[in-house]
């Protein structure tokens, strides 16, 4: 077979692989060959936002872990409160958080001065907010209503119960999760390692951004864009092997490399079966069976998805805005898959279409989109930016996110509703 053959139907060796699939099937194509990295680390609760669990976190406590005050005040027993009030008790000791009781005469009516967070001891059951008391000497004089049973007193275990499970192996963790932690006393997590992600440019014509670029020579755009993507990835680190050009050998020796130590290599470029598109080749003949050779998708059609020894290996077309979608649509899903997550599918929200546009029938797009206003219901109206070219950077850059046309539909009408992914905010 020779090199420059394009991949086809025939010369694939993938079978039903090489006929299109939606792109949900292509996502769910590469979340099977993806499993969870096998090594653990054991990582401080300081480090470890963003991060994947590897295990269950249990509460080894209580939260709080005692009755305490939930205002600055005076606590009291409702027994000692006869008759109506304001009641005059004298003040047998005082609290403040962190401290345990000092003073104190069991037995006799009394009243505590406690602070927010101090422990309110066994026997009292209210705190009245110092607003509704008055200090004179040795004694408080309490007014207004009679105070409730267990008013202003936070209960031990009311937060969290001892045993509670506070966050699930597979999940990231937010800031909030990690205080709800670190209130339960964990100080050290089992998290999966981080992802390894290879990252290669293919692409004779490819300079870098800063380098002059001789004629039919064009920017790398496609490099700089993934690599800010996987720079939000908390749980993800790139190892970046830059431009490749379109020589076989080189290519070869340079995915070698990457499978052998990454999780994931993701190249762009290559892939749509030109004789200057290796990617495909390699992957032919070298790498297991294709798991996804062409998408009825567009932009993205010819994105492949397989294996490459030990990696999940994703080749993206060369064109940006193929690169962009197929790297959201196609590869995230595995690539969180990798990373322990749980959670892989995209957040999409529903949408209404501001815009009229003829499409392929069989074919789902995904175009970029500004939210141009609200529908009565108050979902976003969206108006499709540039029209549809999957070279052009300037409608990608000007958009709030990527609204998916359906496959099923020829034409895109004014109030249809549609799917949309936001781009998180910079
Ligand atoms: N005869 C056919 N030609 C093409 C087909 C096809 O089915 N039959 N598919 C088209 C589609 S759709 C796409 S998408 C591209 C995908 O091509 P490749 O992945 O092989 O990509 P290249 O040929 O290497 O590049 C395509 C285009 O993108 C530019 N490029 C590449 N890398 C970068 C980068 N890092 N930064 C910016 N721009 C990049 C490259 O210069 C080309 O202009 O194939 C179509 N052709
Ligand atoms: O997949 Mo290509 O991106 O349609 O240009």
């Amino acid at each position: 077979m020779s090199e420059t053959e394009p991949l086809s139907e025939e010369t694939c060796s993938a079978g039903d692989a090489s006929r299109p699939v939606s792109p949900d099937i292509a996502a769910a194509r590469a979340v099977a060959i993806a499993g969870a990295v096998a090594e653990t680390e054991t990582i401080d609760l300081v480090d470890a936002q963003g991060r994947v669990l590897a295990a269950d976190v249990i509460s080894p406590m209580a939260v709080p872990p005692f009755d305490n005050s939930a205002m600055d005040g005076y606590a009291v027993r409702l027994g000692d409160l006869t008759g109506d009030g304001p009641w005059t008790l004298p003040v047998a000791g005082r609290i403040a958080a962190g401290a345990s009781l000092q003073g104190s005469t069991p037995g006799e009516p009394q009243a505590l001065r406690i602070f927010t967070g101090a422990p309110v001891p066994d026997g009292f059951d209210a705190v009245v907010m110092q607003e509704r008391c008055k200090r004179d000497g040795d004694q408080v004089i309490i007014s207004g209503k009679r105070p409730r049973a267990g008013e202003n007193i936070r209960l031990a275990g009311e937060d969290v119960e001892r045993g509670a499970l506070l966050a699930s192996s597979g999940e990231a963790l937010s800031p909030q999760k990690l205080a709800l932690l670190a209130g339960a006393g964990v100080n050290s997590l089992s998290l999966f390692r981080k992802v390894r992600i290879g990252l290669i440019s293919t692409g004779s014509e490819l300079r870098e951004p800063g380098e002059t670029l001789a004629p039919g020579q064009i920017y790398n755009s496609n490099r700089v864009v993934l690599r800010a993507m996987l720079s939000r990835l908390t749980w993800a680190q790139v190892e970046d092997f830059g431009i490749v050009p379109d020589d076989r050998s080189l290519l070869e020796r340079t995915l070698n490399a990457a499978s052998s130590t990454c999780d994931v290599v993701v190249t762009t470029g290559g892939v749509s079966g030109g004789d200057e598109d290796h990617v495909a080749a390699i992957m032919r003949d070298e790498g297991t069976p294709l798991e996804v050779v062409k998408v009825a998708m567009r932009p993205g059609k010819p994105v492949k998805v397989g294996r490459l020894g030990q990696a999940v290996f994703f080749g993206l077309p060369g064109n940006p805005n193929a690169a962009l979608v197929t790297f959201r649509q196609i590869a995230l899903p595995a690539i969180r898959t990798v990373a322990g997550l749980r959670d892989v599918v995209p957040a999409w929200q529903p949408a209404v279409a501001g815009f009229e546009y003829g499409k392929k029938a069989g074919r789902t797009e995904f175009v970029p989109v500004r939210i141009a206003g609200r529908s009565e219901a108050g979902v976003p109206i969206v108006e499709m930016l540039g029209r549809g070219s999957s070279a052009n950077l300037s409608a990608m850059a000007a958009a709030d996110g990527i609204a998916l046309l359906p496959p099923e539909d020829e034409t895109i009408r004014p109030g249809m509703p549609l799917r949309y992914e936001a781009f998180r905010m910079p």
